[in-house]
């Protein structure tokens, strides 16, 4: 689902990737650990497309990342990459429901077959009930399981969650990992995970280490 060669950033005269190689199948769960200061994030926001390497390749779903710009660029992002952060970066003046759709909208689906993804996967993180709430009306670990519900309403090729769980105490960080094994079972999904937290990081399929800007193990 994702393979990577090559990959270098330079801030400044900082070398902070000196050539990382990754590759994730799809269905795999895959943690990245290492100190802070490693590389971890800006690893994943180049992956994501956030960000774009020095040099490198970044194959997702068999499309060269690397060669797209602009508007195709971003097209690709919105209906191939879902992400999760620290921070939900929920809207606050939208329902749960209306939030998860929001990337949806911005693809050119209908505006039911959108809803209905959205209420199925409100379903599957067992919140329906919560539909029409605001954020604010939300605990810190439903607004992180509707942060999830978001990153998958366009069925990516792949989620990237960026220490997903470091705002949760450690039962909703332990339930929100469950929940990627589960959404791993029922829909196949792909995810890439840096994380601190190491016993979480012992679940994955596959927990990789980096050290100083480069993949060690
Ligand atoms: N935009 C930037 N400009 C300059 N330096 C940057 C920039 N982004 C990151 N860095 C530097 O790159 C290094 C790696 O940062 P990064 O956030 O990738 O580390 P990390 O492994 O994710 O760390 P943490 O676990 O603390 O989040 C750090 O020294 C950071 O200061």
């Amino acid at each position: 689902m994702l393979s990577a060669t090559g990959i270098r950033k330079q801030f400044g005269d900082l070398a902070i990737l000196k050539g990382v190689d990754i590759a994730v199948a799809k269905g795999e769960v895959v943690s990245i650990v290492g100190a802070s200061g490693a590389g971890k994030s800006t690893l994943l926001h180049i992956l994501g497309t956030l960000d774009e390497p020095d040099s490198g390749s970044i194959r997702i779903k068999g499309q060269e990342v690397t060669q797209l710009k602009g508007n195709a660029l971003a097209n690709f992002r919105n209906e191939h990459i879902g992400f999760v952060f620290q921070f939900h970066h929920l809207l606050p003046e939208f329902t749960a429901l209306e939030n998860i759709c929001i990337p949806g909208w911005i693809g050119n689906k209908s505006k039911q077959v959108v809803e209905a993804k959205a209420l199925e996967l409100l379903k599957i993180l067992d919140l329906t009930d919560r539909k029409d709430h605001k954020p604010a009306q939300l605990s810190g670990g439903e607004q992180q399981r509707i942060a999830v519900a978001r990153s998958l309403i366009n069925e990516p090729a792949i989620v990237f969650a960026d220490e997903p769980t470091g705002n949760l105490d450690s039962l909703h960080a332990q339930e929100l990992h469950q929940l990627f094994f589960d959404l791993r079972q029922q829909l196949g999904q792909t995810f890439l995970i840096v994380t601190h937290n190491e016993a979480l990081a012992n679940l994955s399929d596959r927990k990789l280490l980096m050290k100083d800007g480069l993949m060690v193990s």
